[in-house]
């Protein structure tokens, strides 16, 4: 089952200070989106709304064509995984009691998928949650986040504190559950580089704004790195945002950002310029630097 997730200029301050500044999008469902910002961008605000945990300042927020607070049709179906459990006082739980009680909640829960997350993770079902490591709590949450099978399932930063072979298993089981029961499925992070070939499209805010929300391959397709004679690259350049720009000797390096098109890149070859692909990270750092903005 997938829910569909649309804001209208949405805002949110905190005592007055602005976190969402006015933001517009339409997530259609059924498919992992990506959202991407630097620390303070926004990401945890938006999605605590999406989570109804709080309310928006004011424009529009629907999930599955509802506003979702204190709606209970859908904040059951809506699961945000946070990056481990905080200060919340399910410390004193159990492993397997605390799994119990998530059960208890989510509606579409799979226990046997739960089990089997459990052994992957290598979580001691009845040890408490106080005297496991902050990975094994990330890993925890994960678990609870992939065998609630909600409509809407959210993972803010939820995997960073994770080890490099956990991390990668989680990447697994949320493509392979994913496929197998789609939904909508949101990763928020500011480290994209593991995560990128997931996401089928992608959300960057920055400072409170929404700059970019695109389909990931036509995103990845307007960043373009140019490398060659100087002059040759200067040619290139004009009508173009140059993000970035490197030189050494005779030779410039430049990322841009734009619609290059065919023409343009064999004039570049002939000139002797290679063009190649900028990775989804490299353009974000571009995209959200300070003297950007
Ligand atoms: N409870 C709060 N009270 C006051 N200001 C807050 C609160 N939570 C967030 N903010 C502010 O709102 C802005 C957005 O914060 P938010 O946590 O949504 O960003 P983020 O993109 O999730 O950041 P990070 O990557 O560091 O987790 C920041 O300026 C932050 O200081």
């Amino acid at each position: 089952m997938t829910y569909s997730i649309e804001a209208r200029d949405l805002r949110l301050d905190y005592r007055g200070s602005p976190a969402l500044r006015g933001i517009d999008f339409r997530l259609a469902g059924g498919g992992i989106y990506g959202l991407i910002g630097r620390n303070g961008s926004g990401k945890t605000s938006l999605l605590s709304l999406v989570a109804s945990l709080a309310k928006p300042t004011a424009g529009t927020l629907l999930v599955d064509g509802e506003d979702p607070f204190e709606n209970p049709r859908i904040m059951p179906d809506v699961c945000l995984v946070q990056d481990r459990i905080k200060d919340s006082g399910d410390e004193i739980w159990k492993v397997g009691s605390f799994l119990r009680t998530a059960a208890a909640l989510r509606p579409r829960w799979d226990q046997e998928y739960a089990d089997r997350l459990v052994d992957l993770f290598e979580l001691p079902r009845r040890k408490r949650i106080s005297s496991l490591s902050l990975g094994k709590r990330s890993a925890l949450n994960i678990i609870v986040g992939l065998a609630s099978r909600a409509p809407v399932t959210i993972f803010d930063e939820a995997y960073v504190g994770l080890d490099a072979p956990s991390r990668y298993a989680f990447y697994d089981e949320v493509l392979a559950d994913y496929m197998a029961h789609p939904r909508t499925v949101i990763m928020s992070s500011h480290l994209v580089e593991e995560v990128d070939s997931l996401f089928e499209e992608v959300l960057i805010l920055d400072e409170g704004r929404l700059l970019v929300h695109e389909d990931t391959d036509d995103l990845r397709s307007r960043g373009v790195s140019l490398t060659g004679p100087a002059q040759a690259v200067d040619d290139l350049r004009h009508g173009l945002t140059v993000l970035n720009e490197q030189v050494l000797g005779g030779t410039k390096s430049i990322t841009v950002y734009g619609d290059l098109d065919e023409d343009a890149l064999s004039r570049a070859r002939a000139a002797g310029v290679e063009a190649g692909p900028v990775r989804l990270q490299d353009l974000f750092v571009h995209l959200t630097r300070k003297d950007r903005r």
